[in-house]
C-alpha cells in the first residue's frame, strides 16, 4: 500500500504499537501528508482532556521531550566505561611510559613451581592439581602506573602467576594483597583514577576530590579502609595475596563448586612500621625478593574457601563470612627472582581469564572487564607505545 493511502485508524494502531523512539523513527518513512496527520493527531488528538492525556502518542512525545532534556542538560550521567577509556585514564593519571604496563608498572620477576593437593583435585579436574610439579613464572608488583612510586606507597601489591601446564596449556592467577577490591563495577575503578590524578600544583591527588569520590562510591570504601589500616609489607615474600573474585572449580563429573582463594606466605606476614614508611628508600621491594630467593626457596600455601548459597558470586568488594570451609590446595615454591627488564615475566600478559579446564570464571563484572583492559595495555606496550 502507498504510504499516503494509510487510514487514520492505521496510524492510530501504528502509534499504539510502537515505543516512543520507534514511533518517532517510523513516522519518517511515511509520506509528507502522513507526517502532518501523525503530528496533528499526536499533538491535538480528537476527544476530551482525559482521552488526549491517555493517548499513547502524547506519552511518546512526553518521553521524547524528557530524553531530549536529559541529553541537553547532561543529566544522563555516564554509567559504563570501556577498556580503552580505562587504559586512557590510567595514562592520563600516571603518564605514558613507553613499552611498560599501564598499571602495576613497577615489578620484579620470579620463577619456581607449584604442587597441588589431592583435596583440590577432588574439587577441580585442573592439571594444576595433578600432584606433579607445575613450572611457574611469577611477577610481583606495586599497583599504579608510576614507575617512580616509592615502595612504601599505601596501595596494593600484586602477585601474578603463570602456571605452565602439560600440553602447552596455561593457567593464570593474578592477585593483590588486600582481601577485597575497591570497585564493584569498572566505572568506580575509572572514577577512582580520575579522582586520584595528581594535581599539577602539588604533584599529589587533591584530598577534596578523593573524599568526594569515597563519599559517592560506597563500593570503594572497604578496600580504602583496609589500606589505611594495614601498612604495606616489608618484602613481597612477607605478604598474603588474595584471588578476590569468586571462581568455579569443576570436577571430573562436571560438578561445580564456587571458591575463593588466597596465597599465604610460609615466611609469615610482616608489615612496615609507621617509622619505616618514612625512613625506607624509594626502591627496596624488588631487591628484597631477589636477596631472599638467593637464601633458599620462598613458599606460599594456596588456601581455598568454599562458598555457600547466598555468598556473593559477583561482587569482589564483599568478603564471604569467615566460618566457611577451607582447605589447602597446594604449595607455591619460588626459587629465583630477577629484575623485570629482560626477565621471563616482562612480556607476559597476566590476563586472569586465561584458564585451563577445571577452573572457570563467574560473571563478576570486574573479573570479566579485566581481560579486555589488560589486552589494551599489553597491545600498547608490545608496540613500544
Ligand atoms: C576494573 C578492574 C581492573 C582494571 C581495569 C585493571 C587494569 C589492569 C591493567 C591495565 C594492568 C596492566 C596489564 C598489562 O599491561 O599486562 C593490570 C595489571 C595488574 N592487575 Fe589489574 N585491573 C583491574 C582489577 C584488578 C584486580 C581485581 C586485581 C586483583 C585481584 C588486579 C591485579 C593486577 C595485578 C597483580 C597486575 C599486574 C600483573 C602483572 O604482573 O603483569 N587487577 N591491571
Amino acid at each position: 500500500m502507498r504510504a499516503g493511502a494509510r487510514t487514520g485508524a492505521q496510524h492510530r494502531a501504528h502509534a499504539a504499537h510502537e515505543s516512543a523512539v520507534a514511533s518517532f523513527l517510523c513516522v519518517r518513512s511515511y509520506g509528507p501528508r502522513d507526517r502532518v496527520a501523525f503530528w496533528r493527531r499526536a499533538i491535538a488528538p480528537q476527544g476530551g482532556f482525559m482521552q488526549r492525556f491517555q493517548s499513547r502518542s502524547v506519552w511518546h512525545l512526553v518521553l521524547l521531550a524528557l530524553s531530549l532534556l536529559a541529553w541537553a542538560t547532561g543529566a544522563s550521567a555516564q554509567t559504563a566505561v570501556n577498556a580503552t577509556q580505562v587504559v586512557d585514564q590510567l595514562e592520563s593519571t600516571f603518564g605514558v611510559h613507553a613499552g611498560e604496563r599501564r598499571n602495576h608498572i613497577k615489578g620484579v620477576c620470579a620463577a619456581g613451581e607449584f604442587v597441588g593437593t589431592k583435596q583440590a583435585a577432588s574439587y577441580s579436574k585442573s592439571a594444576l592439581f595433578s600432584g606433579k610439579p607445575v613450572p611457574v613464572v611469577a611477577r610481583f608488583s606495586i599497583a599504579g602506573g608510576n614507575p617512580n612510586a616509592p615502595d612504601t606507597t599505601l596501595n596494593a601489591r600484586g602477585m601474578a602467576l603463570e602456571f605452565r601446564l602439560p600440553d602447552n596449556k596455561l593457567q593464570h592467577i593474578t592477585m593483590i594483597n588486600t582481601p577485597m577490591f575497591g570497585a564493584a563495577q569498572p566505572k568506580t575503578f575509572f572514577d577512582n583514577l580520575v579522582a586520584t590524578k595528581p594535581d599539577p600544583s602539588t604533584g599529589k591527588p587533591d584530598p577534596k576530590k578523593v573524599k568526594a569520590f569515597l563519599d559517592s562510591h560506597p563500593d570503594a570504601r572497604a578496600q580504602s579502609e583496609f589500606l589505611k589500616t594495614h601498612n604495606p609489607p616489608v618484602s613481597f615474600a612477607n605478604s598474603a595475596y588474595f584471588g578476590i573474585h569468586t571462581f568455579k572449580y569443576i570436577d571430573k563429573n562436571n560438578r561445580t563448586t564456587l571458591v575463593r582463594w588466597r596465597f599465604v606466605p610460609q615466611d609469615g606476614e610482616k608489615r612496615l612500621t609507621d617509622a619505616q614508611l618514612t625512613s625506607m628508600p624509594r626502591d627496596f621491594l624488588g631487591q628484597a625478593l631477589i636477596d631472599r630467593a638467593k637464601k633458599g626457596p620462598v613458599r606460599w600455601d594456596m588456601l581455598v574457601t568454599i562458598g555457600q548459597p547466598g555468598d556473593t558470586e559477583t561482587d569482589p568488594t564483599v568478603l564471604w563470612p569467615e566460618d566457611r570451609k577451607e582447605f589447602k590446595a597446594g604449595t607455591l615454591t619460588l626459587s629465583s627472582a630477577t629484575p623485570q627488564k629482560g626477565g621471563a615475566c616482562e612480556k607476559i600478559n597476566y590476563d586472569p581469564l586465561v584458564m585451563a579446564e577445571g577452573i572457570a570464571a563467574t560473571s563478576d563484572p570486574i573479573l570479566t572487564f579485566r581481560s579486555p583492559a589488560y589486552a589494551v595495555s599489553f597491545s600498547r606496550r608490545l608496540q613500544g607505545k
